[in-house]
């Protein structure tokens, strides 16, 4: 399985460009109104022309009703649903079928007890996100820059791809790797100077560590296979 960035909560033609210029395999916009990254329809159709096959884009949504999915999924055209709520395995499995596109489906991640569900979810879903369990007064699901105990998902096996997100930075981003095996990490608060304000230096130098991280676990895999 092939090992994948994420970058999350773009909002602008320049800070796209630069996630895109540095190699993010996966570029996120985020369909959830409360939310400080939130992109309009228009927004999320002129940001996803912008692509142009360069990276696959993640539409995230929060309980989202069929008729939002309709608009979002017509205006960005994306190749993954994120489905970033309380969507139960059922709602996932009918996602797929309604709407024909790959879906990542989130587990809020606080105790070994969160992933009780994960089984079910992996037989419908297509990838796995892990994130940390938001507060439960917080105005959203995610996107608050909190990481979560990692070593809940060291003795993981899944037979889709997962991806570890939730407070991940440039500085912390290679012992989330090292300590969960993921095939890929999702950033959105740890590649902004404020929340919804992307940072062009820290996306390219959270990119930059999430390739040598990468490196890392590959190599330590062929070391411990000879
Ligand atoms: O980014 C948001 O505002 C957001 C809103 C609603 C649900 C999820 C959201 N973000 C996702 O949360 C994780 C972790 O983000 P962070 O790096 O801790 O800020 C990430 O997958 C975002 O895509």
């Amino acid at each position: 399985m092939s090992f994948a960035v994420k970058i999350c909560g773009l909002s602008t033609r320049e800070t796209l460009e630069v996630a895109l210029d540095a190699g993010a395999d996966m570029v996120g916009f985020v369909f959830f109104e409360a939310s400080p990254r939130h992109v309009g329809l228009g927004t999320a159709r002129e940001l996803g022309r912008l692509v142009k096959g360069r990276a696959l884009k993640a539409a995230l949504t929060v309980d989202a009703d069929d008729a939002s999915l309709e608009n979002f999924i017509e205006a960005l055209q994306p190749g993954l649903l994120q489905l970033h709520g309380s969507e139960s395995v059922a709602r996932v499995r009918d996602i797929k079928q309604k709407f024909g596109l790959p879906v990542m489906k989130v587990l809020s991640v606080a105790t070994a007890a969160d992933l009780a569900e994960l089984p079910g979810y992996a037989a419908v879903a297509d990838r796995i996100l892990f994130d940390a369990r938001a507060p439960k007064d917080a105005t959203r699901p995610g996107g608050l820059g909190v990481p979560f105990d990692w070593r809940l998902l060291e003795n993981i096996k899944l037979a889709i791809p997962f991806m570890v997100g939730g407070g991940l930075n440039a500085g912390n981003v290679a012992e989330a790797v090292r300590v969960t095996h993921a095939n890929g990490v999702d950033v959105s608060s740890g590649v902004e100077s404020a929340p919804g304000i992307k940072d062009p230096d820290m996306i390219r130098a959270f990119i930059r560590a999430a390739r040598e991280a990468e490196r890392a676990v590959t190599s330590s895999r062929i070391a411990s296979s000879v």
